[in-house]
Formats: structure tokens, C-alpha cells, sequence
């Protein structure tokens, strides 16, 4: 279930004093990386503007730009300030004894080179580029040069995909030693481009337990038996869809039915319709009394506010039912420290799926916060609310109760769009319905939906007009390809 494993910052700086401590070279490790990157993409003979930076992304920098000339690149150094860190400065002085071209600004008329390598700043940015380095991150992208990162886009925070300032934005990140959150969460999808992670060969004995992973969930769980029917893939009830919210209560209960649960109801708090013509099969009824003894319960899709809407969350709490919240339930809790209590005192399965300003509701901070550090957030939601928490938006992240975190990798802005939160919550009641925790559940069905989005964009040549109701037509054979 789990992918590439993450590391703090911290955690890094732990790993690259033990290879210092034995010797090895990392720096070297990764210049021979982008060596070879670049030999991978590029004849030689190509024109390469490395821009070095005054830390050890510079010097990363600095030695591929030596390891490149040799083999006959056309190297040229930006280098705006002179290195302050020990290999930096080593990595510097071999430049220099090589006699590569390098200065401090970019020459006037300095022709658009193909291909401009980022090794200005790395996990060590600590605030904001401004002043000097925000006008050379401007000419670099007035270049309009394909990008190399060198371990993260220069102007991004690494860990949590927060963009400081201003920032260049790369075609390609090779990325060193582990991969990072923030290349795939918040602005690091529009800033990392296509991401290669280059492990420097480091033992995995020199790593701690790792925070978080990148989501690779298993779908072999679903395979079904021959000899199966519709009572062996399980109940989803679907609680929601309030007077004029209809539609998100039926969107979920068609996602659950598309994802392969073996019954569907949608039970409305308002006046429930007779039938949904687009999926006659699901099974529609009024929000009332106690939900059913066994079934998985997803409630808050078009639940709106109110008493009877509390009452819906309250009840639900209250069940030993595996438990889909999302949507006005998240709201009910947020607003209510009573149905607070109970989701934390809650012993069966859970998961909340809030988007960046729910959970700032259930957090008790302000979107911006949320969205500054995703990777703290879900932590804390899972860790507050003591049940899995999918916190939404670009690069959705998964968390555990225990604090462990997954992110997503597929999933794009075509699914920026109404309903597909619905269609999220009825997928992941869907998968936990044929027998998936809520950990699996969680993790599949977010790698799921981003795949369809993925596969819409590619087919319709751009992430527009994917509706919540076509995202629902390919769950199945999105499911079926990842079963295999
Ligand atoms: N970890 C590993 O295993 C490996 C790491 N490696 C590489 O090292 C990189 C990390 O190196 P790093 O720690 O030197 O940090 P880096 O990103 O170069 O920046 C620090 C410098 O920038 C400065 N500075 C910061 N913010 C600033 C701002 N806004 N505006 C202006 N200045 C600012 C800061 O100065 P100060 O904050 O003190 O003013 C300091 O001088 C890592 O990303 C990877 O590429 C590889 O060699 C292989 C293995
Ligand atoms: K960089």
C-alpha cells in the first residue's frame, strides 16, 4: 500500500551525516546523477546554463556543470554568489581549476540555452527569494529553456509544496536521496514537473522510520470469485441530499454502485425521488430512524445544516458501522464539540475526507494554514479525530491515526470540479463495502479518482470539462486496469 517512503528535513540532514561520517560523497552521488540525466536526454554538444546556488544545491550544481563539460557539454555557470559551505566551496574551486565559463550575472543577450539546471536552492531554502535572487529566478525563466531542478524547484518549500516568494518553475525535478511531499502537494505540482528520484545508493539501514509515504495502493483485493453475487460485495447507505442538494447524495450512491458495492441506498433528508433514471438500480428512501445494522455509512454528501442534519452525524456516530464523513458532517463536527467527542471516542472504523477549508473548520484555522503545511494538517486531523483523515486538493494526503501519511501522485485539476467529492466518498464507502479497511479504502479509491481524471485529460488533450457524473462512468475500468 505503501510507496517511496518520506523524510523530514530533519531526517535527511540525519542520513547525510552519516554518509559523511563514512565517507561517502553524496554530493559527488548526485552530480553523477544529473550527469547521467542529462547524458539520458540531451547529445552532447548541447548548450546547459547551470545556475549554482550559495548552499549544496550549488554545489551539486557545480559539480555536474564539471562532470557535463567533460563530456563535452556546453556548460556555462551562473553563479550569483560566491558558496558559504565547506563542499560548496570544493565544488566551486574544481569549476574554477577546470576553467569553465561562470559569472556572477547573466550576460546581456545570453541566448536561450537547451536546457537551464536549477541547483540554486535545494531543502535548504528558509524563507523567501527576494531582491537579487527573485530577478535571477525572472531571467532564468525569461529564457523560456526547459528546466532541470536540481532535488526542488528553487522557491519551494520541499517539504510541504508551499511556494515561498517567487519560484522557478521546473519541467523536470531529479530529486536526490527520498522523495519529498511538497513535490507532489499544494503549488509542487505546478512547480516540480515530471519527477525522477535519484537514491544516491544509500543503505536503507541508514534511514529512520520514515513520516509518510507516496501513495501505491494494492487493488488486488477486489478480485472477485466466480461463484460471488451481489450480497458478497456488500451495502453502501449513502446519508445526504437535503432540499435543492439532491444531486450529491445521488452522485455518491452512483460512484459506490460504479466502484462495484453490491447494494446502493441513498437516503435523503429531503423529499427523496422515486427513482434516479441515471442509475435505477440504487435504492432511495427518506433519512429516517436508525441506519441499517450492516452496511457501510457514508453521510454529508448534500447533508446541508440544521438540526436534522446533526441528528444524521449523532446517529451515525453512534453505530459500529465502518463510517464515511465528509462534506456538512465535517461541518456538523466542526461546529459541535459534542459530535467532536464522539468521532474521537468512536472504536470502529472511521475516515473524514474534508476539503483545505473543512478541515480548517474541524482545526479551528484559518484555509491558509491548512494549506501552508498539508503534511502537518492531516497529521493533525488523523491524530486529533483518532480515525483516518483524506484531506483534499492538489496532491490529496492520506493520514493515519498514528501520524504516518500518504500522498497521492495521480489526480489533477480536471477534477477540480462540483461533485467530485461525492463521487470520492461513495468510491471509498464502495471499496471498504467489499471488504477493504479504511486504510486500503482510502488509499485506493484517492489513486483511483486521480487516475480517471488523469485518463480524461490525456484523452481529451486538457483537464476541462470532466463532470463529477462522467468521473463515475470510468471508475470501473479504472478499478478493472488496477486489479489486473
Ligand atoms: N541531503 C542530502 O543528503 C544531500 C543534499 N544535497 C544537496 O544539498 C542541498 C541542501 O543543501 P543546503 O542545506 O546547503 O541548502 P541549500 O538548498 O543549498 O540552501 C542553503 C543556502 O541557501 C541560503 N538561503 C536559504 N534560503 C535563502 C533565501 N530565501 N534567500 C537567500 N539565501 C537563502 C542559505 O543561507 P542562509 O539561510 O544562511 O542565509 C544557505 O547558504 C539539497 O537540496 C541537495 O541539493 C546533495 O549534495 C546530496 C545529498
Ligand atoms: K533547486
Amino acid at each position: 500500500m505503501c510507496g517511496a517512503p518520506l523524510y523530514p528535513p530533519g531526517d535527511i540532514r540525519v542520513v547525510e551525516a552519516m554518509a559523511r561520517q563514512r565517507g561517502v560523497d553524496l554530493m559527488e552521488r548526485a552530480a553523477r546523477a544529473v550527469h547521467r540525466w542529462v547524458e539520458t536526454h540531451f547529445a552532447a554538444g548541447a548548450s546547459i546554463l547551470v545556475a549554482a546556488g550559495p548552499g549544496n544545491n550549488g554545489g551539486d550544481a557545480l559539480l555536474a556543470a564539471c562532470l557535463l563539460a567533460r563530456s563535452s557539454f556546453n556548460v556555462h555557470i551562473l553563479l550569483p554568489e560566491t558558496p558559504r559551505q565547506d563542499e560548496a566551496i570544493a565544488a566551486h574551486r574544481r569549476a574554477c581549476e577546470a576553467g569553465l565559463p561562470l559569472s556572477a550575472t547573466l550576460p546581456d543577450g545570453f541566448p536561450a540555452p537547451d536546457l537551464v539546471i536549477d541547483g540554486l536552492f535545494g531543502i535548504g531554502l528558509a524563507r523567501p527569494l527576494d531582491g537579487r535572487w527573485a530577478e535571477v529566478l525572472r531571467q532564468l525563466a525569461a529564457l523560456n529553456a526547459p528546466v532541470l531542478a536540481l532535488d526542488a524547484p528553487s522557491g519551494l518549500d520541499a517539504w510541504t509544496g508551499k511556494v515561498l516568494g517567487p519560484c522557478l518553475a521546473a519541467d523536470h525535478t531529479l530529486t536526490f536521496l527520498c522523495h519529498k511531499p511538497g513535490l507532489y502537494t499544494a503549488d509542487g505540482a505546478d512547480f516540480a514537473g515530471n519527477v525522477e528520484l535519484a537514491n544516491l545508493d544509500c543503505p536503507p539501514e541508514w534511514f529512520p522510520a520514515p513520516a509518510g509515504a507516496l501513495n501505491a495502493p494494492a487493488a488486488h483485493l477486489l478480485k472477485r470469485r466466480a461463484n460471488s453475487h451481489k450480497g458478497s460485495h456488500g451495502t453502501v447507505v449513502i446519508e445526504g441530499g437535503a432540499p435543492g442538494m439532491t444531486g450529491a447524495a445521488l452522485l455518491a450512491g452512483r460512484a459506490a454502485l460504479a466502484a462495484g458495492a453490491g447494494k446502493v441506498h441513498v437516503r435523503f433528508l429531503g423529499p427523496a425521488p422515486h427513482v434516479d433514471p441515471a442509475a435505477p438500480e440504487l435504492m432511495l428512501a427518506g433519512a429516517e430512524g436508525a441506519p441499517p445494522a450492516s452496511a457501510v455509512l457514508a453521510v454529508g454528501p448534500g447533508l446541508g445544516p440544521g438540526d436534522t442534519a446533526t441528528q444524521r452525524v449523532e446517529l451515525a456516530l453512534e453505530t459500529t458501522l465502518p463510517l464515511v464523513l465528509d462534506a456538512d458532517a465535517l461541518n456538523a463536527i466542526a461546529s459541535n464539540r459534542e459530535l467532536a467527542a464522539r468521532l474521537v471516542a468512536r472504536a470502529s472504523p472511521t475516515v473524514i475526507t474534508p476539503h483545505p477549508a473543512e478541515a480548517a473548520r474541524l482545526l479551528g484555522c484559518g484555509t491558509g494554514a491548512v494549506q501552508d503545511d498539508r503534511p502537518a494538517a492531516v497529521t493533525a486531523l488523523a491524530r486529533r479525530f483518532g480515525c483516518h483523515a483524506v484531506l483534499k486538493g492538489s496532491g490529496t494526503l492520506i493520514g493515519r491515526p498514528d501520524g504516518f501519511f500518504l500522498v497521492n501522485t495521480s489526480g489533477g485539476p480536471a477534477l477540480a470540479a462540483a461533485g467530485q467529492g461525492d463521487v470520492l466518498t461513495g468510491l471509498i464507502a464502495a471499496l471498504i463495502a467489499q471488504g477493504m479497511t479504511v486504510a486500503q479504502a482510502s488509499a485506493l479509491a484517492v489513486h483511483c479518482h486521480g487516475l480517471a481524471g488523469d485518463d480524461y485529460t490525456r484523452e481529451a488533450g486538457g483537464p476541462l470539462g470532466l463532470t463529477a457524473s462522467m468521473t463515475v462512468q470510468r471508475l470501473g475500468r479504472v478499478l478493472n486496469r488496477l486489479i489486473g
